[in-house]
């Protein structure tokens, strides 16, 4: 095991009537400025719960933070925090909404022009002002981990940020948020918090056993319960578990002592910029095209994956890869997200723009062996189409 720092100061408040806590976590006396996305919130009751707990608080709303947030659009909402001197956010959403506040928790704080916040990674990021968090939509991990990732829509940049400064203090995970998800969405953190484990488990071993078990048990519980959560909107078990699932994904607990991939991502991210894919859908695409291209430097792990998590363990080490593979695969395709670029209307046209966006956005070549340069990943493109 490689050797770590591990904490993590987000207080989680999880289950049914969660939301009424809100009233203690922020100070009575703060002027709070609440930031939801496309309105799914305040059909389902969740936007009453959260007023009714920030009730005699000053509160100011901010509606119509984008899917895969716009840095255009935060930067109103971090000068609306400015004039009306703002002294507490509250993100009530998705990871994208969760994202965008802590972007503006940050953005609101910085002195220059914000985008060097995404420039820099947020290794620049000094100070911000004080995020909680209702998650209505489980799949990020955005409630209990450091990171955002912003679009500057004008130029088609995805870009990852990451600063301890905008951990939220706090986040709401009450399973029943969630019942209200369209299938396509439930779908998405589905695969998206299935792809978190996999970034940090399928690399190569460091005897990290701790680590392994617990990233093939978050595997085997996704696997378990995402199908049911498209039949069963509303089981509450299932919600509740998926739900845990994708925070304990990506809450920097996985990553601690174990080498980290991230390359399906960052590929990932840069369709979203150019051509607005679903995040989960181009990982979906991307991950099965990679495992393939990467299979020698991942072949101990893809082993282990193929025995633990799907139970294969007939076949020589090729078949049994070759099937852990396929039923990766075949998982995003019975969640109803496609994994090829064709399903989403590309092909290899778009493979020397995505190649670009890579080599502006990252000086080092991607992976946990740092060898998936933009040649590498249009070698994977290529497979995925
Ligand atoms: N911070 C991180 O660590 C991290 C990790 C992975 C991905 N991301 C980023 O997060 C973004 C994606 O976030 P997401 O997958 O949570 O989706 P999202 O926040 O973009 O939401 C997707 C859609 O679902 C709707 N929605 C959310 N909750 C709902 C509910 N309860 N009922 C009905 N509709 C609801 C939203 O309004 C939106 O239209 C991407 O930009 C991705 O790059 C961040």
């Amino acid at each position: 095991m490689q050797s770590f720092t591990y904490w993590n100061t987000t207080r989680i408040h999880f289950g049914k009537g969660q939301i009424a806590r809100i009233s203690e976590e922020v100070p009575p006396g703060a002027r709070v400025l609440i930031a939801y996305g496309g309105g799914s919130v305040l059909k389902n009751g969740v936007m009453d719960q959260v007023r009714a707990a920030l009730a005699g608080r000053t509160v100011f709303e901010f509606g119509g933070i984008e899917a895969n947030p716009h840095f255009e659009t935060l930067v109103k909402v971090a000068d609306l925090a400015r004039t009306e001197k703002v002294d507490f956010l509250l993100a009530v959403g998705g990871g994208s909404v969760a994202d965008g506040t802590k972007f503006v928790a940050a953005a609101a704080l910085f002195e220059g022009d914000p985008w060097d916040i995404l420039l820099e990674r947020g290794t620049n990021v000094q100070a911000a002002l004080p995020v909680g968090c209702v998650m209505t939509l489980p799949a990020t991990g955005s409630e209990m981990n450091r990171n955002a990732v912003i679009t500057r829509a004008s130029t088609q940049d995805k870009l990852p940020m990451n600063s301890v400064h905008v951990m939220p203090r706090f986040s709401v995970l009450d399973p029943e948020t969630t019942y209200s998800l369209p299938p396509r969405q439930t779908a998405n953190g589905v695969v998206d918090s299935f792809m978190h484990v996999l970034e940090q488990y399928l690399t190569y071993p460091v005897g990290a056993k701790v680590q392994d078990r617990f990233a093939e048990g978050l595997l085997l519980t996704i696997l378990e319960d995402g199908p049911v959560a498209l039949r069963e909107p509303t089981n509450y078990a299932v919600r509740a578990n998926l739900m845990w699932a994708s925070t304990m994904a990506l809450n920097d607990l996985l990553s601690r002592g174990v080498p980290g991939d991230w390359a399906t991502h960052r590929i990932g991210h840069e369709l979203t910029g150019l051509y607005g894919l679903d995040h989960a859908a181009t990982l979906a695409v991307v991950l099965p095209s990679l495992l393939k291209v990467k299979r020698a430097q991942k072949r101990e792990k893809l082993l282990q994956y193929a025995e633990r998590v799907f139970g294969i363990t007939a076949g020589s080490e090729d078949e049994r890869i070759d099937a852990a593979i396929e039923r990766t695969r075949a998982f995003f395709e019975a969640m109803g997200v496609k994994t090829r670029l064709a399903d989403y209307g590309l092909d290899a046209r778009i493979i020397p723009e995505v190649a670009n966006k890579l080599r502006q956005h990252w000086q080092v070549p991607l992976g946990e062996h740092r060898d998936v340069t933009p040649e590498v990943a249009s070698n994977i493109l290529e497979l995925a189409l």
